[in-house]
């Protein structure tokens, strides 16, 4: 029976997205049976009252899977401490209260840190400091919100002071896009089929795009995107993720360390760029609007959109460049992974201006329309030996229309049960740190190249088709039909 701890308990990703993951668990027979919910933060609520608030919150978020009946069973094991990270007792209590409810039961427990990042080392430091981290009467594991650090240095202050209390392998530092399950699909795709990995490398592949494109803007989250930026906000996790589990090798198992020496390999081949091939291989954008939203700086220089080549210095992919965009405010959401193939060494048919003729083309459709498409080129019936473009198109909401789990119940679940493949590894992190750090510093020192503004609704600035274009190759820019 674990013990699942929130620090953070009255913020918004409880109740957006951490409670109704663990209530849909339960409600689908997947929590571990009997698992407690423990919520601290310093409004003091009563359990009932935070049940309650909970509860309404739940039914927002999951819609019509929500089912009294089966909340009320949930319910009955969730509990709430009020405290204050900044107060060393306050965590003394805690450990009182959750010894209390845990009896002679197993004591294995999950603390998990969903509070503003300068409270990552305060909280760690106090579980370690009252013992609260020691294995002896159950497992003990944190896991860790994003974002890990603002940078190389913080981030590995932030490793040292994790450290002190707690060993690398009670860590859990948490990138939800690896909970999604077509991020984890494609390891599946790579690795379960035989007909992908023989061309999966610069004999066959032109280049690598990778697209995560959103159509909100910043909302109100002002005040941390401001300081954060594109770069930190998506690129330092979730898109170096989706390049490192592109381009990894296969791991010599599924398992934790195996699977995530193989990504830290990628990143740690990842070209370094100078201050030179930032101001040539990267474009900045900021929507319209950006500075007139509340809580931004009214000069600010904060980009909303990057598109940054990379090349990974390796056998598998030397000379391929892998081209990566990430913005807020464009033309619809969607994430995407395209493979690129080449051309056919010599083209035997029509390539008149009648015929189209592009190469192949894999699209892993990340979100929303969840699927993998394959382009190819047939023929037009009846017409001579004119050639166009046509796909097969794999969706999992086709099978599994409405039941695709939440990437945050596949984390928490892993979590829970102690398993931490689909997690970052403390060097994995750093190393996604040492490939933005040069960017962003070469940014802020130079400001360049310039940041160009865009209108809300397209695919960032145009000066990222004309970047595109002037290294031969064109963005994908297709908003996914969901069907
Ligand atoms: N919200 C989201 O969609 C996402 C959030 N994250 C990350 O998750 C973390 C939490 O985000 P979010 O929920 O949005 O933040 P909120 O600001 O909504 O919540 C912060 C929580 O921390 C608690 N808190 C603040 N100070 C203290 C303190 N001294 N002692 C104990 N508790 C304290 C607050 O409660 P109280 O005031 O009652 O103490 C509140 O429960 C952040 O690190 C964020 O970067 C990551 C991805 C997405
Ligand atoms: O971590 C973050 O991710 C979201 C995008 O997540 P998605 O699952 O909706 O694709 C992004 O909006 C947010 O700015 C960022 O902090």
């Amino acid at each position: 029976m674990p013990t699942f701890v929130i620090f953070g308990a009255s913020g918004d990703l409880t109740s957006r997205k951490l409670i109704p993951a663990l209530y849909n668990l339960h409600r689908r027979g997947r929590l571990p049976e009997g698992t407690r919910v423990v919520g601290f933060s310093r409004t003091p609520y009563e359990h009932d009252a935070w049940r309650a608030e909970l509860a309404e919150s739940t039914q927002k978020f999951v819609g019509e899977k929500f089912d009294k009946g089966v909340w009320g069973e949930f319910a009955k094991n969730v509990y709430y401490h009020a405290g204050d990270i900044g107060q060393g007792e306050d965590f003394a209590g805690l450990d009182t209260f959750l010894k209390e409810l845990e009896g002679d039961a197993s004591r294995e427990r999950v603390y998990y840190l969903s509070t503003a990042p300068r409270f990552y080392g305060p909280a760690v430091e106090q579980l370690g400091k009252n013992g609260m981290a020691d294995q002896s009467s159950g497992a003990r594991r944190v896991v860790i919100e994003k974002p890990f650090g603002t940078d190389l240095a913080s981030a590995n202050k932030l490793n040292e002071v994790v450290h002190q209390s707690f060993d690398e392998s009670q860590v859990y530092r948490i990138d939800h896009y690896l909970g999604k399950e077509t991020v984890q699909n494609l390891m599946v795709l790579r690795f379960a089929n035989a007909i992908f990995e023989p061309i999966w490398n610069r004999n066959y592949i032109d280049h690598v795009q990778i697209t995560v494109a959103e159509e909100v803007e910043i909302g109100s989250r002002a005040g941390y995107y401001d300081t954060a930026g594109i770069v930190r906000d998506m690129f330092q996790n979730h898109i170096l993720q989706l390049l490192s589990i592109t381009a990894m090798e296969a791991p010599v198992k599924y398992a934790a360390d195996p699977v995530r020496d193989e990504k830290v390999k990628v990143l740690q081949a990842v070209r370094c760029l100078t201050p030179d091939d930032v101001k040539r291989d990267t474009v900045r954008g900021q929507y319209r609007g950006y500075t007139a939203e509340e809580g931004v700086e009214a000069r600010s220089r904060t980009a909303t959109f990057a598109a940054i080549k990379l090349s990974i210095d390796n056998w598998r992919w030397q000379g391929v460049p892998f081209y990566l965009r990430s913005g807020k405010a464009m033309s619809c959401r969607s994430s995407q992974i395209v493979i690129q193939f080449r051309q056919p060494p010599h083209m035997l048919f029509d390539t008149g201006p009648r015929s189209v003729n592009e190469s192949n083309r894999l699209v892993v459709q990340v979100q929303p329309a969840e699927g993998i498409q394959m382009h190819f080129q047939t023929k037009v019936p009846d017409a001579g030996m004119r050639m166009r473009q046509t796909d097969l198109d794999f969706r999992f909401g086709r099978e599994f229309k409405g039941s695709m789990p939440e990437a945050y119940e596949r984390l928490l679940l892993d979590a829970l049960e102690g398993d931490a493949s689909l997690f970052a590894r403390a060097d994995e992190v750093e190393a996604a740190w040492s490939i933005c750090d040069p960017i962003l510093a070469a940014w802020a020192k130079y400001d360049r190249p310039t940041l160009y503004p865009y209108d809300p609704g397209l695919w960032g600035p145009e000066e990222s088709t004309e970047w595109m274009q002037g290294h031969g190759r064109e963005w994908f820019d297709t908003c996914p039909v969901l069907r």
